[in-house]
Parts: C-alpha cells; sequence; structure tokens
C-alpha cells in the first residue's frame, strides 16, 4: 500500500506490507493476502496519513499539539524506533512464522489465516538494532541469523545468532526466540559506518560475511529525524574502499585469519556457497554501485524507466572462490584457486592478504532462490528474475551453474515476482518442482526444451559479453593499497553511545 489518505511513500521498499498465500492442491491454486496489521499500518490508518518512517520516507507523528510536546516528540527519535512494517520476508522459527524487515521487529502471523499476531523485539533476545530478512535454516530448522549491534559496549558488531527450531524438554512450551544464542560475532571496521548487508552465506563447515563499503552512517541516523530526511540518505556506497570477506569456521566459531578481499560493490543477495576441495565458493548478485536504491523511489518508477532510469550497473551473478587454508610462503601473485570447475582467483599478497577476483556467471538476474535443500552445498539451478535494463522483471529464469545454460519464461501481460521454487516431495531431482500428475514423470533437465507441464521454458543465448561499465577485470590490474583504520573510526571511539541495544 503506497498511499494512506492524501500521503503517499517515496519508495518501494517503504509500501505497507501485504502477506500473500498459495496453497497448492490438487492442480488448483488457491490464493489469499491481507495487509500486515503492524503497529504502522494501525498507526498510519487510524491518522489517515503516514505517521511512521520507512527506508525511504520520514514522517513524523501526529501534528503535536504545543511546542512542548513539539520538541519531545523530535527528542523521543534521536535513539530511533523502527517500524514494525515487516515487508521483505517471511521466517519460520520452531512452529511459528514470521513477517520480517531489516530492523529490529518481526512480527508473528497465522499463516493459514493471514492474522497478525505478537510483534516481537529482537533486542528482548539478542543485542542487534538491525538483522536480515534471510536467514539460514539447518536440515534441523534451526535459524541462523545475523544483525548489527551498534554501539554495543563501545563496539559496532556484525552479529550471527542461532534460534533453535526446538527447545530443550524442560522448557516445552517456551517461545524457541527465548533461546536464542550469539553464535560468533565479526568487529566492525568502522564504529560508526557499519556495513550494510541484506543476506549472507553458510556452507557446511562457514559462513560467509561480506563487509562491503555500501554503509550506514549512524550519526547521520541519529540526526535523520531532526533534519528531516530518510534513512535511504542515511546510506552511502564509498567507491574507494574495498569490500572485505569475513569466513567463520562454524566448528571454531572464529574467523579464518587470512584477510579476504574484493573490489568495491554491493551485494544484496547470496545465491549459495559450498565447499570444494578445500576452497569455499560463493555466488552472489553483485552491483558495481548503489544506484539500485535509486531507482526505486516510485516517483521514478511512474516515468518512463527505459528512458530516464537506466541503471548504472546491472545486476550480475559472480562466483567468488576462497582458499580454506593459505599457505604463509606462497608466492605474492599466485592464485591459491587451483579448481578447474571456475576461473575465479584468489591472489596471494604480503601481509597474509588474499585479493579475490570473480568469475562472471550471468548479467542481469535477481531475486534469487535455490532447491533449499541444496543450501551450503554444490548445487546446480538459480530460478530467478531476468532484469536487464529496466528494474521490473518480465521473465523467470531457471540458470545451470554447470553448463552455464539457461531457460526462461514469461508470458505476455505477466510480470513475475520472487520465484520460489517448491520440491515435488521425495524428489531426487534437485530441479523437480513438478506437480505430481502433471508432466512429473519428464525428464528433467537443463537441456530439455521441451513443454514443462503448462509452462514454456525457452532457451536461450549464451550471456553477453560484459559491457564496458562493467570494469573488475581492469580495475583488478590497478595497484592496491592496503586499508587504513580512518581516523574518523579513532574520533569515534570517543562518541558516546547513540543506540544502545538492550538486552533482557
Ligand atoms: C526501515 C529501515 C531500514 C530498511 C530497509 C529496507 C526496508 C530494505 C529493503 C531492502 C530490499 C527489499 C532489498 C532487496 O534487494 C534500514 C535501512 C535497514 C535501516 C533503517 C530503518
Ligand atoms: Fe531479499
Amino acid at each position: 500500500m503506497h498511499t494512506v489518505g492524501e500521503t503517499r511513500y517515496n519508495h518501494w521498499f517503504d509500501g505497507l506490507a501485504l502477506l500473500h498465500s498459495f496453497t497448492i492442491k490438487d492442480g488448483e491454486v488457491y490464493y489469499r493476502s491481507k495487509y500486515l496489521r503492524s503497529d504502522t499500518y494501525k498507526a498510519n490508518i487510524e491518522a489517515n496519513r503516514i505517521v511512521v518512517s520507512e527506508f525511504g520516507t520520514m514522517a513524523y507523528p501526529d501534528p503535536c499539539k504545543n511546542i512542548f510536546s513539539k520538541a519531545f516528540s523530535y527528542l523521543s527519535h534521536t535513539i530511533p524506533d523502527f517500524t514494525d512494517n515487516c515487508l521483505i520476508n517471511i521466517m519460520k522459527c520452531g512452529e511459528d512464522f514470521y513477517a520480517t524487515t531489516e530492523t529490529n521487529y518481526i512480527r508473528k502471523i497465522n499463516p493459514q489465516t493471514l492474522e497478525t499476531l505478537e510483534k516481537v523485539d529482537y533486542r528482548n533476545y539478542v543485542a542487534v538494532n538491525l538483522a536480515t530478512a534471510h536467514p539460514h535454516y539447518d536440515a534441523a530448522g534451526n535459524v541462523l541469523n545475523m544483525g548489527t549491534a551498534i554501539m554495543d559496549k563501545g563496539k559496532t558488531r556484525y552479529v550471527v545468532f542461532r534460534i533453535p527450531a526446538a527447545v530443550p524438554e524442560d522448557k516445552k512450551g517456551t517461545n524457541p526466540l527465548k533461546h536464542t544464542e550469539v553464535f560468533c560475532s565479526i568487529t566492525s571496521r568502522s564504529l560508526l559506518s557499519p556495513s550494510y548487508y541484506h543476506s549472507f552465506g553458510v556452507t557446511e563447515n562457514h559462513i560467509v560475511f561480506l563487509e562491503q563499503p555500501f554503509k550506514l552512517d549512524i550519526l547521520k541516523m541519529s540526526t535523520a529525524y531532526i533534519r528531516g530526511v530518510n534513512w535511504a540518505s542515511c546510506l552511502a556506497f564509498h567507491k574507494e574502499d574495498k569490500t572485505y570477506i569475513h569466513v567463520v569456521d562454524q566448528r571454531t566459531r572464529k574467523p579464518l585469519p587470512t584477510k579476504f578481499y574484493t573490489d568495491p560493490m554491493v551485494v544484496f543477495h547470496h545465491v549459495n556457497a559450498y565447499e570444494e576441495d578445500g576452497c569455499l565458493l560463493f555466488d552472489v548478485i553483485t552491483y558495481e554501485d548503489s544506484s539500485l536504491y535509486e531507482l526505486f523511489y516510485l516517483a521514478n518508477l511512474n516515468q518512463d524507466f527505459e528512458e530516464n532510469c537506466r541503471p548504472t550497473s546491472i545486476p550480475t551473478l559472480r562466483r567468488f572462490a576462497v582458499p580454506l587454508s593459505v599457505d604463509k610462503n606462497a608466492e605474492v601473485g599466485s592464485n591459491l584457486i587451483k579448481l578447474t570447475s571456475t576461473t575465479a582467483k584468489a591472489l596471494k599478497e604480503k601481509d597474509d592478504q588474499v585479493y579475490c577476483q570473480p568469475e562472471l556467471l550471468y548479467e542481469g538476474l535477481e531475486l534469487p532462490r535455490i532447491n533449499y535443500a541444496r543450501n551450503g552445498k554444490r548445487y546446480r539451478y538459480v530460478f530467478a528474475a531476468e532484469v536487464q535494463w529496466s528494474p521490473i522483471p518480465t521473465k523467470i529464469l531457471k540458470y545451470d551453474v554447470l553448463t552455464k545454460s539457461s531457460l526462461k519464461w514469461g508470458e505476455e501481460h505477466c510480470w513475475p515476482a520472487e520465484p520460489l521454487f517448491v520440491p515435488t516431495p521425495g524428489a531426487q531431482d534437485e530441479d523437480d518442482g513438478k506437480t505430481p500428475g502433471r508432466g512429473a514423470h519428464l525428464p528433467q533437465s537443463a537441456c530439455d526444451h521441451s513443454s514443462n507441464r503448462d509452462i514454456v521454458w525457452e532457451q536461450c543465448d549464451p550471456p553477453s559479453p560484459a559491457p564496458v561499465s562493467q570494469s573488475w577485470w581492469k580495475q583488478a590490474l590497478k595497484p592496491r593499497s592496503v586499508g587504513v583504520q580512518s581516523s574518523e573510526f579513532k574520533e569515534s571511539l570517543k562518541a558516546p553511545s547513540l543506540l544502545t541495544p538492550t538486552v533482557s
């Protein structure tokens, strides 16, 4: 919902959350939807205008009656209380389902009726101010998620936390969130400008976290209300910085000692990650800058995109490879990746640094999904929305990372959303997601050009060569300087705590 009364949100990531439910049964699909009755929704509807700030829209509570309450209402926002408009994803915790966004709030929902239930503040269970809407699950259903603890006990950290699927026998009936534990944490390079991240990767033994130069400016955030600017303006891409690749060993819960890094980039979605012959490979959708967020201002979306809003970088699937153990005596400049399955490189540098150069897999895709049974493992298929020079997808894509071929589906007057892969119960093949009885016995492979149930997949040309703007390789040739901790970082250590997460 992008308008409330006479007011209108500015950005696509602001709209009031709408829950969707699809039930696929006996060859039919049943659909229902309902607005999430968040506190934000209720306050807006009651005031008949937008009164709670979202990512791209700064809003103020009901007009204040007098100067004192006005001053109070500004001051009370010095520590921002974020929105509970959980518009990004659905998370399963034990038997419970939650609608999620990236703030400290999640909302329990009834998956059958789509009713909105309790509002949960992550900060009651783990000290985080923000958390991703893309948690991971292990085979037992335990949740692994990441959040940022801003200036907590003098430090800003990226915290990996685990919510168990089941509670201990003697605590039966209690909420699994009460048993949340910190799995590990990574100290942010900067106290006042931690990286923004939308997802992270896991393999069977490791966790991959990209500390990218797309950063939140905490000082800007803490003064955003007074300055009347939105949260989006507190995010900035620092093209002069590097992207640090943190790899945590799940067995020791400690980051690997080698400093892995790559060129500056922006990543929203990790597709998958896995281990192969002593290397960790991870596939991500990369951008050269943060222009994606600018594209999604509704004012831009109302115009003719192709004409006015060409993104400066298109979403590109890239594969990175990181060696899990680095020989200290390896020659500087040597490639530590000996795999034949990828052209991604990891170049040894001095001072325990390794520069990673990815392999380009495919250009023009977003909202990636996989068969989640393959998460953290070797896999073959990416299901995604195809996005070329317009952010509105018109096709879904099935990309085969092994053969590097792809199939596309599109139909006139159809605009696909994020494709969700639902495996056939008991399926053996990774891409077996067919409804039994409706062509389920046809062979399944990326080379299958034939009619796939009612869906006609179209075989596609191999990806076109990278356009000139995709300057990864050129940049890779430039000399790279070793990162130093900025004076801002040292200064910030003296600053008082602005956002203190609470744990009870
Ligand atoms: C409200 C709010 C935030 C919201 C972010 C959102 C809503 C991001 C959505 C991202 C999507 C949908 C990405 C898709 O690739 C921040 C910046 C975390 C911090 C400040 C408060
Ligand atoms: Fe996402």
